[in-house]
């Protein structure tokens, strides 16, 4: 049987380009289906890029607020530059991912939506083609809860909120996971008063509950947390909106010109038609097997349409896979157990494998900690950025099964720990490395020395040691 393309991806974010630019760069016959007008997806234009433009450009404006008082026309004034910066910023990044780019690699571009009709055949726009391989990179769009009233309502999303025009003066946030916390916090910087409700009683519930309280702590002296708090229900009122919630039994009210929607992630499976092709389904996401192999085996998913990890270094990893086994005709299996991801809120956070709950129930005696408070660390006492934590979990021998901080910049720092662990090293190993004083990184190798002090000062061989030294030294 003869099709018109080796490999069709469908979708042109993260995962997609690296599996397009992947298999044609192999010499494969190439499609790529986008909806969009541009290429990029979620991470370009409404995910990662936008979010950290918007960070940086809000930490600024933080830090001279802490020099200089800044008046309401200063941050209607700063507001607006700061989502030009954003605007721009998605300009000069997006020439990476140029369709030229990919058109230059041999690949044929379809700007259109793609459905199957059957397991090798997909509507694309008016047209129809067949492929012998499909990968399906469709991402996620945000998941909205079913709060009364939603619909009647104008919220934002990831996909609006970095289009507003104007400062709001207020907003709303349900939702304190990664996206609710860093645009709250960036929000807050740029003079939005600032409300988030979170359903559980913790904000970040992924991350290891020692660094998710200290951000808490710190988030808060910035803007308002609830949390265990419910959303019952939303209604327009004036010109914004009004979130009626419960929180400790007591149903409350607040006003807001805006309400941002953060409440997860939800995989854009729905138009596919993937009953045409016999593809299952699983909790809303497309189902695979470790060599990311949907139930059509000549058929792929990769990124968010999987529901793994919703990451873009997650995406593109998948990616790679994908191109190994559907161009390369390899069986590589995919694993999620050393992927690192960093919350961009200030302080940074850094996290890695399992939280210290999770590695105790894994590991259970087996599981030494290793913490070391910022506030005993010479340069973050110097910066006065005390206010942070490293923490990593080994088993008895030294095997890193779970890394997190919390810190200015660890997410760029503590990564030295994802890297030994990658290398197969062990934790102690990073102590014997010259770290140069006063790196951030210092906090690292003096979290790595724990290990050793322990192992030597803390058990009899240092009784044996001192003897030895007394005796014969
Ligand atoms: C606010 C925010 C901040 C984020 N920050 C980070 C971060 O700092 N670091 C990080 O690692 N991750 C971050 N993420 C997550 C990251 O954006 C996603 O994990 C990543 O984009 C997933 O890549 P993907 O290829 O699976 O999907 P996407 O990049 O979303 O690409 C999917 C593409 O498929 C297209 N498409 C969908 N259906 C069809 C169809 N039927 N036909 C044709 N085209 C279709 C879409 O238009 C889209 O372009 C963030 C997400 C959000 C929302
Ligand atoms: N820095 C990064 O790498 C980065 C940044 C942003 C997003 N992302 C990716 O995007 C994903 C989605 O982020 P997210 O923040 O939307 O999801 P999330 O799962 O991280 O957080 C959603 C939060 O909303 C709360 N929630 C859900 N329904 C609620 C309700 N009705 N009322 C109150 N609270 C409610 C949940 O308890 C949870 O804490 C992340 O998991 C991450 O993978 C990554």
């Amino acid at each position: 049987m003869s099709f018109d393309y080796q490999i069709v991806v469908i979708g042109g974010g993260s995962g997609g380009l690296t599996v397009a630019a992947g298999a044609a760069s192999f010499g494969a016959e190439v499609a790529l289906v986008e909806r969009q007008p541009e290429l990029g997806g979620d991470c370009l234009h409404y995910g990662c890029m936008p979010s950290k433009a918007l960070i940086q450009a809000a930490q600024e404006v933080h830090q001279v607020s802490l020099y200089k008082d800044l008046t309401t026309s200063d941050y209607d004034r700063l507001f607006i530059s700061s989502m030009e910066r954003v605007a721009q910023a998605l300009k000069d990044v997006q020439e990476h991912d140029s369709k030229d780019r990919f058109l230059n690699l041999g690949i044929d571009l379809y700007e259109a939506e793609a459905s199957f009709e059957d397991e090798h055949t997909l509507k694309v726009g008016e047209k129809t083609i067949t492929a012998k391989r499909i990968v399906i990179a469709t991402g996620s769009s945000p998941f909205i809860p079913p709060v009364d009233g939603i619909d009647t309502v104008e919220y934002l999303t990831n996909e609006t909120i970095f289009s507003l025009k104007h400062r709001p003066k207020s907003m709303v946030v349900i939702g304190g996971g990664i996206i609710g916390l860093e645009l709250s916090q960036a929000m807050s910087r740029l003079g939005i008063e600032v409300t988030v409700i979170e359903g559980s009683e913790q904000v970040l519930t992924n991350e290891d509950e020692e660094i998710a309280e200290i951000a808490q702590r710190n988030v808060s002296e910035e803007l308002h947390i609830l949390t265990g708090a419910k959303a019952d229900f939303v209604e327009p009122s004036g010109n914004g909106i009004k979130v009626h919630y419960t929180k400790d039994g007591s149903v409350n009210v607040l006003h807001a010109e805006q309400l941002l929607v953060a409440t997860g992630r939800k995989p854009n499976i729905d138009r596919l038609e993937l009953n045409r092709a016999h593809i299952k389904t699983e909790a809303g996401a497309i189902e695979v097997d470790r060599l990311l192999r949907t139930s059509q085996k000549h058929i792929y998913a990769v990124g968010d349409c999987n529901g793994s990890m919703p990451f873009t270094h997650v995406a593109g990893m998948e990616g790679k896979i994908a191109v190994s086994n559907a161009v390369l005709g390899l069986a590589r299996k995919v694993s999620y157990e050393r992927i690192p991801w960093v919350v961009y809120t200030t302080p940074e956070i850094y996290h890695l494998g399992f939280t210290e709950k999770e590695a105790r129930e894994q590991h259970g005696d087996d599981l030494l900690t290793f913490k070391t408070k910022l506030s005993n660390n010479d340069r973050f006492v110097a910066e006065r950025n005390t206010e942070g934590l490293v923490k990593v979990l080994t088993t008895n021998r030294g095997k890193i099964v779970g890394a997190h901080a919390i810190g200015a910049g660890a997410g760029e720092w503590m990564q030295e720990v994802g890297t030994v662990q990658s290398l197969n090293k062990k934790f102690q190993s990073i102590s014997s490395i010259i770290h140069p004083y006063p790196a951030r990184n210092n906090a690292v190798s003096q979290t790595a020395d724990l290990y050793w002090r322990d192992k030597l000062f803390g058990s009899r061989l240092n009784d044996v040691i001192k003897w030895y030294v007394r005796k014969w030294r």
